[in-house]
């Protein structure tokens, strides 16, 4: 049999992130972004081997863009397309598992939509039109909180009253499942261990950032919550912040539920505390010539982080190591060394040269002689996803 294409689909409610993935290969074929839908400055990019391109689309939609992406992907798949995989970020307590899509999945994606109204409406868009322009590729499912469903109680509860666990879905769920498991398994075939004898610390550091407790493959606790606005400092997003905030801002400024929720996820992190930029890599150069909001952004950023790692460390029965990923966790040396400068408890200490390294997609491990591991391992959401739709193909 010949190795098989799966297209990947990242929704976003205006943009689509799209990647081929052939399981035969280890980079893709074809990977692109369509962003500003909806908007005159739509716009396709897209890189089909060495080439790269770009089409403008005004006022294209979903529907549209994918009308272009698909035949796209058919054509880098020499025609032999498989399945579509589709990312989806809030698959509520419905979904412990990728799942082939079918009406059910998509009620259960439209009820967990609550949860996650920035995601969950627009990947339903996604589905429905590879559905209508691809009724005979199978499709799947694959959901970002369904790795997190192994928490226990302890873990996922907040200590509010029962009855909005009970009848309103009112817990923890954590995000960014895919990318912990993914790494968590690359880590420990890296350390030569079996991932069902083994415990990670994992940070996922890109423009989400969150935290995961994994104990032979499961993950045990994990730093996002009901939504992925809790927990970390990430680029736009607040994480923790008081929950009296709220009431606080309404009562001294008038503010709205809306104008606070606004304020929490699209301007605060990096964004809200450098008054600069939401993108580490500005942060890191402004930091450089000594920027009062970047240097600040920076030192908030890595001692929360450090604070969240080391209240994870709870849900360990011992340790293996300390996963860095995502394009912070992957690229940023800086960030990896203040971290872990913050752990010294642990035992963590890094190897300056193996730190430096470690950039652009390089996996290795960087801890200095006698630390605990400390690996930094390049995500793979795309493949990881791709996985799994095959797996379910074949099922
Ligand atoms: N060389 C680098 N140094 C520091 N940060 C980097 C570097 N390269 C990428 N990043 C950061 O990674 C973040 C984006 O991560 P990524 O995982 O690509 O995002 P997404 O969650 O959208 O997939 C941005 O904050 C970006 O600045
Ligand atoms: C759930 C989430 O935060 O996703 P992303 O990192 O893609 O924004
Ligand atoms: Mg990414």
């Amino acid at each position: 049999m010949s190795a098989r294409n799966i297209l990947v689909i990242n929704c976003g409610s205006s943009s689509i992130k799209f990647a081929l993935v052939n399981e035969a290969q280890t980079t893709f074929p074809l990977q692109g972004l369509a962003e500003r839908l909806g908007s005159p400055e739509a716009v396709i990019h897209w890189q089909f081997g060495d080439v790269k391109e770009t089409l403008s689309l005004p006022g294209a939609d979903h529907q549209v863009a994918l009308g272009e992406i698909l035949p796209l992907a058919q054509e880098a798949a020499g025609g032999r397309l498989s399945g579509i995989g589709h990312r989806v970020v809030h698959g509520g307590e419905h979904f412990t598992d990728a799942r082939l899509i079918d009406e059910s999945v998509i009620e259960g994606i439209r009820t967990s939509a609550q949860l996650a109204p920035l995601h969950n409406p627009a990947h339903l868009i996604g589905i429905a039109a590879t559905m209508s322009l691809f009724p005979d590729l199978p499709q799947v499912s694959v959901f970002d909180t369904a790795f997190h469903q192994t928490m226990p109680p302890h873990a996922y509860r907040y200590a509010v009253p029962e009855f909005l666990y009970k009848e309103h879905g009112v817990r923890r769920y954590g995000f960014h499942g895919t990318s912990h498991r993914y790494v968590s398994k690359r880590a420990a075939e890296m350390a030569g261990l079996p991932v069902e004898d083994s415990a990670w610390l994992s940070a996922h550091l890109g423009n989400g950032c969150s935290t995961c407790a994994i104990v032979n493959g499961e993950s045990r606790d994990t730093s996002m919550g009901l939504t992925p606005l809790e927990g970390l400092v990430m680029g736009t997003r607040s994480g923790d912040v008081d929950p009296n905030l709220h009431s606080y801002l309404e009562r001294t400024l008038g503010w709205t539920i809306e104008q606070v929720d606004r304020m929490l996820n699209n301007d605060s992190g990096l964004k809200g505390l450098s008054g600069l930029s939401n993108d580490m890599r500005t942060l890191s150069e402004a930091c450089l010539s000594g920027h009062p909001g970047a240097v600040l952004a920076f030192e908030v950023f890595c001692y929360r982080l450090a604070k969240s790692l080391a209240g994870m460390a709870c849900a360990l029965p011992r340790l293996n190591g300390l996963i860095f990923t995502g394009g912070i966790g992957e690229n940023s040396a800086a960030v990896r060394e203040r971290t872990v400068e913050h752990l010294k408890l642990f035992g963590f200490q890094l190897d300056a040269e193996a730190n430096a390294r470690c950039t652009r997609g390089l996996a290795g491990e960087i801890q200095a002689a006698g630390s605990p591991r400390v690996i930094v391992v390049p995500t793979n959401e795309e493949r990881q996803i791709a996985l799994d739709t095959l797996a379910l193909l074949d099922a």
